[in-house]
């Protein structure tokens, strides 16, 4: 995980080393990316916890840039940010920033993807390039009946034999009626395990 440079703290000469973790939440195109500004803000809550969002073009149509407090980034930064040779790459500076991925909704275009190993956004651009030595944490978000598409446990399955943590999707009244599993897991179940995830790692670099 990256350490920041510790900060010299006014009651004694002693730096007190801070950890910071960087957290990269990507989003995707479903319903329930309209719940990514309270996952953000609770994430905030995490004691040093730096937070940037990466977002694939379908899930802007879910939520307000305005309501996301840190750094979102989307394929345009890409375009904008390389030019010519010298230029830095965003995905390559991302997957480098960030000490966990966390991919909060995973929707059912964006899983299949990732399974195929398809990188045509910025998003499945830094998952490709991922540093399997980092957590990655999805949780899957889609109607019913794409969930129970024989399809979607194979991929799901396929995530997880890269190493990719679930976050399993729950049953609930789904916005378009249906009611069954599909819906994202809720944000305080996410945010927990993000804490368990950077708690365990933090101990393994400690001891
Ligand atoms: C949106 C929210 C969180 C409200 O509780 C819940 O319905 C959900 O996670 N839906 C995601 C599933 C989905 O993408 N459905 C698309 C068509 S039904």
């Amino acid at each position: 995980l990256t350490l920041s440079e510790p900060q010299p703290s006014p009651q004694n000469s002693l730096p007190t080393p801070q950890k910071y973790h960087h957290v990269l939440v990507g989003v995707t195109g479903s319903v329930a990316a309209l719940k990514l500004p309270i996952l953000v803000s609770e994430l905030l809550e995490i004691p040093g916890l730096k937070v940037r969002v990466v977002t694939t073009e379908r899930a802007k149509h879910f939520y307000n840039p305005q309501e996301i407090p840190v750094t979102l980034y989307s394929d345009t930064e890409e375009w904008q940010l390389w030019k010519g040779r010298t230029d830095p790459v965003l995905h390559i500076d991302l997957r480098r920033w960030a000490d966990l991925m966390l991919v909060a909704p995973l929707d059912a275009n964006t899983l299949a993807k990732i399974a195929n190993g398809i990188c045509d956004n910025l998003l499945t651009c830094v998952i490709r390039a991922w540093d399997m030595t980092k957590p990655l944490l999805f949780c899957p978000a889609m109607n019913t009946a794409m969930w129970e598409h024989p399809i979607t446990a194979q991929q799901v399955e396929q995530l997880k034999d890269f190493g990719y943590t679930e976050i399993p999707c729950v049953v609930k009244r789904l916005v378009c009626g249906d009611e069954g599993r599909g819906a994202m897991a809720e944000v305080w179940t996410i945010v927990e395990k993000v804490k368990a995830i950077l708690s365990e790692r933090d101990l393994l670099t400690q001891s």
